[in-house]
């Protein structure tokens, strides 16, 4: 039986895990675009719009930064603010109840400073529309009194750049979206970008690691910085424990082998439900419920938290009668499918169907 575990007790979670991990990222993160890694298109296409600004003298347009935990939205905020030069405030959808904490805000901007707006899809509504105002004319009503009495005064802010961080590009609304300038997509990156910010953080970090031992924890950093580099620090501390501090192949692979994540990214929880799909249900299809009873979790946290990598793997599929394992998954794990395992492309593999009620 396995010990039930949450998202974030996970060494392959792409969320943060708290204010310790967050001082060590503050260390680890880049300060100017030409040392962030990867990203390439998104990083020349910034550029662009803020050196063009710089050149005017004016103020660039805003920018929304669409992607996963982790993949380094907030340090490109920060990296916007220092290439322009001005100060940064941040603040979050989540933090931004009411329209009056969104005024309390801007009415306090200088000029020129920059706006960071994380999960900005979170906002309250009055507060989205007070923000639709201010983005385009640098103005807010702020209303005094209630009911038949209230009156909107018209306030002028200072000129500012938003930058909007959504992991949920979809939930926004269109007049929300239109009003940016600039949207950047941030993808997974590559195993070869990962093993850069694995030698940049290894040499921050002051460990010494092998061209072969970075390799190995970039590939299974799930195409996420912050996975890479807290797999790092783990290897560094099995290193410094049980070595003399050096990472190389070998040493990577035994210390990855010891937190249980394996060759792909996939941790204990992943191989759980994979196991448990191909062993008990001969590869599915099975409803989210039975299948997370089977590895004695909640269906929440096998839906949030180990499908969208296995499906983004190939390795699980998501069909209207339930949930499969592919062929790859069952070379995965070295087990054989009986002659009568479903093939997951006849099922409809739809992931938008996965909301569907289950037979
Ligand atoms: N391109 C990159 N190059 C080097 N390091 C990076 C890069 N992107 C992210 N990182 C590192 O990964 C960690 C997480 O990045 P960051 O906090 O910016 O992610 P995020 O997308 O804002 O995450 P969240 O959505 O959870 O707030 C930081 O330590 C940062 O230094």
């Amino acid at each position: 039986m396995t010990e039930p575990m949450d998202g974030h007790d996970r060494i392959v979670s792409a969320d943060a895990d708290g204010p310790e991990e967050e001082v060590i990222e503050a260390a680890l993160r880049p300060k100017k675009l030409d040392d962030f890694i990867g990203q390439e298109r998104v990083r020349e296409q910034l550029s662009l719009v803020l050196h063009s600004a710089l050149r005017r003298g004016r103020t660039p347009d805003h920018v929304l930064l669409s992607g996963g935990p982790g993949l380094g939205k907030t340090t490109l905020a920060m990296i916007i603010a220092a290439e322009l030069g001005r100060p940064l405030r941040i603040s979050s959808g989540p933090a931004i109840e009411r329209a009056g904490d969104l005024a309390a805000v801007l009415s306090t901007l200088s000029e020129g400073e920059v706006l960071f707006l994380d999960e900005i899809h979170r906002m309250a509504r009055p507060a989205e529309e007070m923000l639709y105002m201010a983005m385009e004319d640098f103005r807010v009503d702020v209303v005094v009194g209630k009911g038949p009495g209230a009156t909107a005064i018209p306030l002028d802010i200072a000129p500012f750049t938003l930058v909007g961080a959504t992991t949920r590009a979809g939930m926004l609304p269109g007049p929300l979206r239109d009003r940016f300038g600039f949207v950047a997509h941030m993808d997974f990156y590559e195993p070869a970008e990962l093993e850069v910010i694995v030698q940049r953080s290894a040499r921050l970090l002051d460990v010494e690691i092998s061209d072969a031992g970075a390799a190995e924890v970039a590939g299974r950093s799930r195409g996420t910085p912050r996975i890479a580099n807290r797999l790092l620090r783990r290897v560094r501390d099995y290193a410094e424990v049980r070595a003399d501090g050096a990472v190389d192949l070998e040493l990577a692979r035994a210390a990855l082998k010891l937190y249980e994540v394996d060759e792909r990214g996939l941790d204990r929880l992943d191989r759980a439900v994979l196991a448990s799909l191909m062993r008990k249900f001969g590869g599915g299809p099975v409803g989210l419920s039975t299948l997370a009873v089977s590895v004695g979790e909640e269906p929440e946290t096998v839906e949030v938290v180990a499908e969208p990598f296995l499906v983004r793997q190939g390795l699980l599929a998501r069909t209207p009668r339930g949930r499969v394992a592919t062929p790859a998954a069952w070379a995965h794990l070295g087990l054989t499918p009986p002659p009568s395992a479903p093939m997951a492309g006849t099922l409809f593999a739809l992931d938008d169907d996965a909301d569907r009620p289950e037979q």
